[in-house]
């Protein structure tokens, strides 16, 4: 089994046309925030799929504005069972995960139609990445940071929980799936049989989180996980997301021993997430500049897709385009 030929260079294809390096948008929840958006919220940036599709539509063209050539949708803390605890019915979960995708295509497609049309724009053609944040992401309780699930969650529970979501996702028509913050070896075996099992035609990357800088979150070794991950031609890219960015560079060099795959990074600012407030604790915290040198570091390194996470903004991006596409880059 496995992803016919054409689709299986869609990422390939988008690194090469950015030179060498593709762009991942930053923080799509804490530019909603930038807006004004409430989200301490058991369905976090999720609840604004509810309420605010347009705010979701600005902040994806903010993020294309800023030369993202992959956009994530806003899905993250999207689920059926999330929303159907709001009171909604399985149809409108179903319509609302589709939504996510649509919006972020639309506005791609908006974006792009609109730069073709002006020579020498510097931008790519931007792929739509579907998130799909793990299990922890959904119990809202900070255990996408810890992966500790607990003894009652095995390998079908939580292929259980991804599978319809993944599919009413696939239905969609992203270009690819974004598995974030996934941060056990459990998940990543879920994630990968889920693949398989359901024929996945398109890309997909599996990222993992980390708070030691080492290992995952659960305390399982990166090789235990890769070696998960390594096993299936159907997952195109691993990575890391959402961990600090002073971890990347170590993890990006440990990760081109572990795996061929393309590796993609997209860390969060250095700030910590509080799970019981809904808030991130100042801690130390690292800026656009910063990112801009660590950008360089992390593709010398071998990451391949390179972008930010939380308490990451448009000028973030921005800047990691200044560096990474210095000839193309967009103004
Ligand atoms: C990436 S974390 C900051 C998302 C929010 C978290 N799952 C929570 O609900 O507490
Ligand atoms: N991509 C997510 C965050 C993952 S930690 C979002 O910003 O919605
Ligand atoms: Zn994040």
């Amino acid at each position: 089994m496995g992803i016919e030929k054409g689709r299986r260079g869609l990422v390939e294809d988008l690194i090469e046309k950015a030179g060498g390096c593709a762009v991942v948008d930053g923080g799509f929840a804490t530019q909603l925030e930038k807006h004004g958006a409430a989200i301490n919220d058991s369905l976090w940036s999720a609840a604004r799929l509810i309420k605010d599709p347009d705010l979701i539509k600005l902040v994806h063209m903010e993020y294309l504005e800023a030369g993202a050539d992959i956009l994530v949708t806003s899905s993250y803390q999207a689920t059926i069972p999330g929303f159907l605890s709001r009171g909604l019915s399985i149809e409108e979960s179903e319509l609302l995960l589709k939504k996510s995708v649509k919006l972020a295509v639309d506005v791609r497609d908006k974006f792009w139609d609109a730069k073709n049309r002006i020579s020498g724009h510097g931008y790519n053609r931007a792929l739509v990445a579907a998130s799909i944040g793990s299990y922890g992401a959904y119990l809202a309780d900070g255990s996408e940071y810890s992966g500790r699930y607990g003894p009652h969650v095995d390998l079908d529970k939580l292929k259980d929980f991804h599978r319809r979501r993944l599919q009413v996702l696939v239905e969609a028509g992203p270009d690819l799936l974004a598995f974030e913050t996934i941060p056990n070896k459990l998940e990543a075996q879920a994630c990968v049989e889920l693949l398989e099992e359901e024929n996945i035609q398109i890309p997909s990357w599996i990222c993992f989180s980390s708070v030691d800088g080492e290992n995952a979150p659960s305390g399982e070794s990166f090789k235990e996980c890769l070696d998960i991950v390594n096993k299936s031609d159907i997952v195109s890219a691993v990575g890391i997301n959402c961990a600090p960015p002073h971890f990347i560079q170590g993890l990006v060099q440990k990760f081109k021993l572990l795996t061929e795959k393309v590796i993609v990074v997209y860390p969060n600012s250095g700030e910590v997430w509080d799970a019981t407030a809904k808030r991130w604790l100042p801690s130390k915290c690292f800026d656009d500049e910063k990112f801009k040198l660590f950008a360089m570091r992390w593709r010398d390194s071998g990451a391949k897709l390179i972008g930010g996470c939380c308490r990451t903004t448009p000028s973030t991006i921005r800047a990691i385009c200044k560096v990474l596409k210095e000839k193309t880059a967009p103004p």
